[in-house]
């Protein structure tokens, strides 16, 4: 064999010879191979090939940083930090991020855009932007520069090397085709991949919604190109058991054309600028839909836009079984 014992066990995946792929994964992992037993902790964290198992999944990782796994150590400090396998502790992520951020130069940009943010020793804000509100029917509020610059290309960039097409399984013939509503690109920030930057975004848009943090989808990040366009919707999911009641949009950049947000029921038009998020309530105070809450992201023109969403639900949710 001529390749390392992960690659080898992924093809042997790829062709459905699942156990033993686990066998030369475990074997390699007690001697001592790193990439073994990294590959061993995103299959339990994925639940793909063996069954979720979060707690194993940590104690995997723990090895792997041990042996000086740099995305293990990465990932275990995001999963400290949201309590994945274990109870969330902000400030034990912290002091793994600043070990971290000494020795790797991407905990170290983590590490300085949260050092300039306003946050307590629990991660959560200490101040936010005073919001204006922008239409009563439907409910919709604007926090004026939630995010600064530097934290919107921060998300843009954990984004980008994962954004897809837009597409859905056509329940007809249950292949996947492209997404009749929207168009764009997108990806969702799950918590695997939910570094402290991304956490503490997340607190803040929980704070400027009102709600906790565990209530949110993780975030997802939308690309609109020339043409693309998120048409006319509700947010709802019909006959959801824990149905989205607000929804944060945090429009990452400026500079391109179209791409306003639009509610036809409030004759309201929102022109993106970079940094300003939109809270809207999705259900009526009588936990009703709200058709009022119907809305559009309108096409692009020229540029990319760039957009944060995250999907707030009416009760806590597992990150790990929603994607
Ligand atoms: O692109 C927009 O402005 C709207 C996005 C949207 O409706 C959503 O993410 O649910
Ligand atoms: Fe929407």
């Amino acid at each position: 064999m001529t390749h390392s014992p992960a690659a080898n066990a992924l093809h042997l995946v790829s062709i459905g010879r699942a156990s033993e792929a686990l066998a030369i994964l475990r074997s390699a992992g007690d001697r001592g191979d790193v990439d073994a037993i990294m590959q061993l902790a995103v299959w339990h964290l994925a639940g793909d090939v063996v069954a979720r198992d979060l707690v194993q999944a940590r104690a995997l990782l723990a090895r792997a940083v041990s042996i000086g796994h740099v995305d293990a150590a990465l990932m275990e400090i995001a999963l400290t930090a949201n309590g994945s396998g274990g109870t969330p502790d902000w400030p034990g992520a912290v002091s793994l991020l600043r070990t971290a951020a000494r020795a790797d130069p991407v905990a170290l940009g983590q590490l300085t855009l949260l050092d300039a943010m306003a946050i307590d020793a629990a991660g959560a804000p200490t101040a936010l932007p005073v919001p204006e509100t922008l239409s009563e029917t439907p409910d919709v509020i604007r926090f004026p520069r939630l995010l600064t610059a530097a934290e919107c290309a921060h998300l843009a960039g954990v984004a980008a090397a994962m954004l897809e097409p837009a597409r859905v399984i056509d329940p007809r013939t249950g292949r996947w085709i492209a997404h009749p509503i929207r168009t764009s690109d997108g990806t969702a920030i799950g918590p695997a991949r939910e570094d402290l930057v991304v956490r503490a975004i997340n607190r803040r848009i929980a704070a400027a919604s009102g709600t906790d943090i565990g209530q949110g989808e993780p975030l997802t990040v939308l690309r609109y190109r020339p043409g693309q366009q998120y048409r006319l919707h509700l947010d709802t999911i019909q006959d959801a058991a824990n149905q989205r009641v607000a929804t944060v949009l945090v429009y990452l950049n400026e500079g391109y054309g179209g791409g306003e947000t639009h509610f036809p029921a409030g004759n309201l038009t929102i022109t993106p600028r970079g940094g300003d998020a939109i809270v809207f309530r999705t259900l009526t105070t009588d936990g009703a839909i709200d058709q009022s809450s119907r809305h559009a992201g309108l096409p692009v023109t020229h540029g990319a836009k760039w957009l944060a969403t995250r999907w707030i639900r009416a009760d806590p949710i597992d990150p790990w079984t929603i994607s």
